[in-house]
């Protein structure tokens, strides 16, 4: 069952569903907008070897970053030509991760799923790729996967980036996403590389 305006609101008010910052403009009949950070990390590595941990950079940006798509063999030279046209601070090509400013906490009976907004589909940016899912009693910021799949997109800090809808769940999980041993992204204060090499080392 998908909660609307009413119920996310009761919620709230009851502190049983946590959404910091909290705008009650951003909230839709049955979802609410969550907004874009100004942390991203766009990894090193020639390839995910997933069974090692992962070589990234962090950056931190002040007005607006230029994503270009997959394989746009971007040189110095069109870097520092967009930098200077579009008044960007950071020009980055194919994937890079992104987070909400909002913090949020799922009770161990709701579920979300984060979605991307019309709008940024409308220009062929995706802010997830697989990964939709919030598990229930998750509780942190959630780590976008940022691709732009046509032209080179301008990302500006608090923009209304993506949108979570929240579901109820049939019966409460005995075990929240927190509660569970190898929760990789518990309490996420920022953005999060992929720490599946994890996997490879927990215990059988
Ligand atoms: N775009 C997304 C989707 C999910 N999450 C957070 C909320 C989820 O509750 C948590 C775990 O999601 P998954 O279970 O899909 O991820 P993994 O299975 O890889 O991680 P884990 O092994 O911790 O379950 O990650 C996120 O930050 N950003
Ligand atoms: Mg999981």
């Amino acid at each position: 069952m998908i909660l609307s305006d009413k119920d996310i609101l009761k919620l709230i008010d009851e502190n049983k569903l946590i959404i910091e910052p909290f705008n009650r403009e951003f909230l839709g009949p049955s979802s609410y907008d969550v907004t874009l950070g100004d942390e991203f990390i766009i990894y090193d590595d020639e390839v995910y070897d997933l069974s090692k941990e992962l070589n990234y950079k962090r950056i931190k940006i002040k007005n607006s970053i230029l994503v270009c798509p997959l394989n746009y063999n971007l040189t110095e030279e069109k870097i520092n030509y967009f930098k200077e046209k579009y008044k960007v601070d950071y020009v980055v090509e194919g994937g890079v991760l992104g987070t909400t400013n909002e913090y949020i906490e799922l009770p161990k009976d709701i579920t979300s799923f984060y979605q991307g907004r019309s709008s940024l589909g409308r220009v062929f940016l995706t802010s997830h790729q697989t990964a939709g899912f919030i598990d229930a009693g998750f509780k942190g910021k959630i780590t976008l996967e940022i691709v732009a799949h046509d032209k080179p997109v301008i990302l500006y800090p608090n923009m209304r980036i993506g949108q979570l809808i929240f579901f109820k769940l049939h019966s409460p999980a005995e075990v929240g996403y927190c509660e569970k041993k190898n929760s990789k992204y518990a309490y996420q204060k920022s953005v999060m590389p992929s720490l599946i090499y994890n996997d490879f080392s927990v215990k059988k």
